[in-house]
């Protein structure tokens, strides 16, 4: 059986090093496009460190019958989350109007993918993408996963700057720490945790 070796902390370092640029740039596209004043709105909540998870997933081939979850629908309880898709094995999958639709793979294309901190700091403007991953019938995958995540004690809600005339306030002001544990007991109970951060 195929047994993925986990890339060495140097290069995970470095990955996560450079892609972080290319998410500072992103964050700082996403705030302009809401026309915050401070285009570095998104980048500041992070503070002095910007904390980076990173997950190597190998989700093995399966061929029972029916789809078999590599991982259950869910979005991420991150701000951003980056996808490499290591492979030519396709598995992820994203819900755009009730239908999931297949990611294509390609080694060479990081995949962006909304959190759902940011669909609360965005006061809903940016929505956090539903996903899963289904197991390929024959062949294994693998994937790493860089999840930018806010400090725990941090407090968090849409900035005044949002919710001014005709945009009603859709999130409530939270502590991160809070969302992470709503968000672990709503996907065990198979709901949604960005419902609970509704207004
Ligand atoms: O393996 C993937 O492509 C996605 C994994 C994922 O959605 C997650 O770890 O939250
Ligand atoms: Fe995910």
């Amino acid at each position: 059986m195929f047994k993925p070796s986990l890339p060495s902390k140097e290069i995970l370092h470095e990955y996560s090093t450079r892609v972080k640029t290319v998410v500072k740039l992103i964050l700082r596209v996403m705030a302009e496009s809401l026309n915050l004043e401070e285009t570095d709105y998104f980048i500041s909540q992070f503070g002095e460190k910007m904390g980076i998870y990173c997950r190597c997933c190998h989700y093995p081939s399966s061929s029972r019958p029916g789809p078999v979850f590599g991982l259950r629908p869910h979005s991420d309880n991150s701000v951003i989350t980056i996808i490499s898709q290591g492979g030519d094995v396709e598995g992820l999958e994203l819900l755009k109007d009730d239908q999931w639709i297949k990611v294509p793979t390609n080694p060479d294309v990081l995949l962006i993918m909304v959190g759902d901190l940011m669909e609360i700091m965005s006061n809903g403007r940016f929505k956090s993408s539903v996903h899963r991953v289904v197991a390929h019938r024959e062949r294994e995958r693998i994937s790493t996963i860089l999840f930018y995540m806010l400090d725990p004690e941090k407090e968090i809600g849409p900035p005044e700057e949002l919710l001014k005339e005709g945009s009603p306030r859709m999130y409530r002001d939270l502590k991160v720490k809070d969302y992470i544990d709503a968000h672990l007991k709503s996907y065990s109970e198979g709901k949604r945790g960005i419902d609970w951060a509704k207004a």
